[in-house]
């Protein structure tokens, strides 16, 4: 791995963390592209009360001069305003898990009394840190004309009809959606089931589709497992909180007709290979093909639910219906951006390992060089070979 990142803070303590490590020197990094896709994480159909309070900013602590990235990690900072309603409080034990949540896994994993310091990290909170980190990532993907965005698909049984929108369109109009959804009418259902499903005290789960496009080919690559780009994303996007299911593409879908029906075909026109479909969702043998990666994301309905659930209270051992704190009803459509984000991560990875160079400068022409390679490049003869001499 070229770049990596970890993250620390807990949900209401007094900030999150992010150490992105393995950047360039000489990316300029926009502190306001940083700040609007954490806005965007913060705002969307199904929100709890909690994004009403915080306003993520991020705070740039390290890596940084001038602008530019340094080469050295990059430490970021985005500060919990609710840890002042939390600081010097006694807080009431919690030891009624929610059945779905990280409190009886963690507490039984870490030997926890009390559940919380489980529901603190386990948090989605943590997926702000993510975000920046994302950001950063997409920050220098557009410097080679590589871009990532998302969109929502379905929410509960509201599926979207999106065969007519073109990947950008869909990219822009989810935007401005408060859904996520990029067709009109699926969205205005979308709300309406959200909104029933909230009086109803209960949560909705649903499907998030990222799309990078102006990939090169030869990102990733299928000489040792880890190395399979398509293992990387999944791996990156089954991290997120709630995210249990991803496919490349229609995969599900791809395994319901033959072989012949499913393959992207090969046509070549001026000496330039076409891809006229993209089935295989802009990866072949875990490496990019130069169409637009397209990942799709499971996201389950979330744990806490108005409607008390069957637990145990594990302070005295009996049987007993959880209690309710505070909660999104349908995180799905804020959770667009995070799965743009580890997207975005993985790609900023591969290219990473893919170019070399330790400054922008020595990537950009050695991008202008992968760019180049078409179908002549390729030197190719008919004569038989013996590979393997006895
Ligand atoms: C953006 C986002 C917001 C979330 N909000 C909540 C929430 O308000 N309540 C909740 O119970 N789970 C929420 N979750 C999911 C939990 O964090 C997650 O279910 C929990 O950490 C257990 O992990 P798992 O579902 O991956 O097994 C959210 C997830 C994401 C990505
Ligand atoms: C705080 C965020 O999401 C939280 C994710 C979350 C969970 O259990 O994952 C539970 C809720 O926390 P709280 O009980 O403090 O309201 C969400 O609000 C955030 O995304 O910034």
């Amino acid at each position: 791995m070229t770049l990596r990142f970890l993250t620390a803070g807990e949900s209401h303590g007094p900030a999150l963390i992010a150490t992105l490590d393995g950047l360039p020197s000489g990316l300029k990094v926009d502190l306001d592209s940083i700040n609007a896709d954490l806005a965007r994480r913060q705002s969307g159909s199904g929100a709890g009360p909690r994004m009403k309070m915080e306003q993520d900013r991020a705070v740039i602590l390290g890596g940084l001069m001038g602008g530019h990235t340094t080469g050295a990690p990059l430490a970021m900072m985005i500060e919990n305003r609710d840890h002042a309603h939390w600081k010097g409080i006694s807080v009431d034990p919690f030891t009624i898990p929610r059945p779905g949540h990280a409190d009886l896994t963690g507490a039984v994993k870490f030997g926890y009394s009390d559940l919380r310091p489980a529901l603190e990290r386990a948090s989605a909170r943590e997926t702000a840190t993510r975000v920046a980190v994302g950001s950063v990532c997409r920050q220098l993907l557009a410097n080679f004309g590589i871009e990532v965005g998302g969109y929502v698909t379905s929410i509960g049984s509201v599926e979207a009809n999106l065969q007519s929108i073109p990947l950008q369109e869909r990219i822009s109009i989810a935007r401005k959606s408060d859904t996520g959804c990029p067709d009109p009418s699926a969205s205005q259902a979308m709300q309406t089931l959200i909104r029933e499903t909230t009086l109803a005290k209960d949560t909705l789960g649903g499907i998030i589709e990222a799309v990078a496009i102006g990939l090169p080919v030869g990102l990733g690559s299928f000489t040792q497992w880890d190395k399979r780009l398509e293992a990387r994303i999944g791996a990156a996007i089954l991290s997120i909180q709630a995210i249990k299911g991803v496919e490349i593409g229609p995969a599900f879908e791809n395994t319901r007709h033959p072989g012949t029906s499913v393959q992207d075909a090969i046509h070549v026109e001026n000496s330039q290979l076409i891809r006229p479909s993209n089935r295989c969702g802009g990866i072949e043998g875990g490496i990019s093909n130069g169409l637009p990666v397209i990942v799709r994301a499971a996201m389950k309905p979330i744990a806490t639910t108005l409607t008390p659930q069957s637990s145990v209270n594990l302070a005295t051992g009996e049987g007993i219906d959880t209690r309710y704190e505070r909660s999104d009803f349908c995180p799905v459509p804020r959770a667009v951006v995070v799965v743009e984000s580890m997207l975005a991560f993985v790609l900023a990875d591969a290219l990473l390992e893919k170019l070399g160079g330790d400054s922008l400068s020595e990537m950009r022409p050695r991008y202008e060089n992968l760019k180049k390679m078409r179908l002549g490049d390729l030197t190719m003869d008919n004569t038989a070979h013996i590979w393997w001499p006895e």
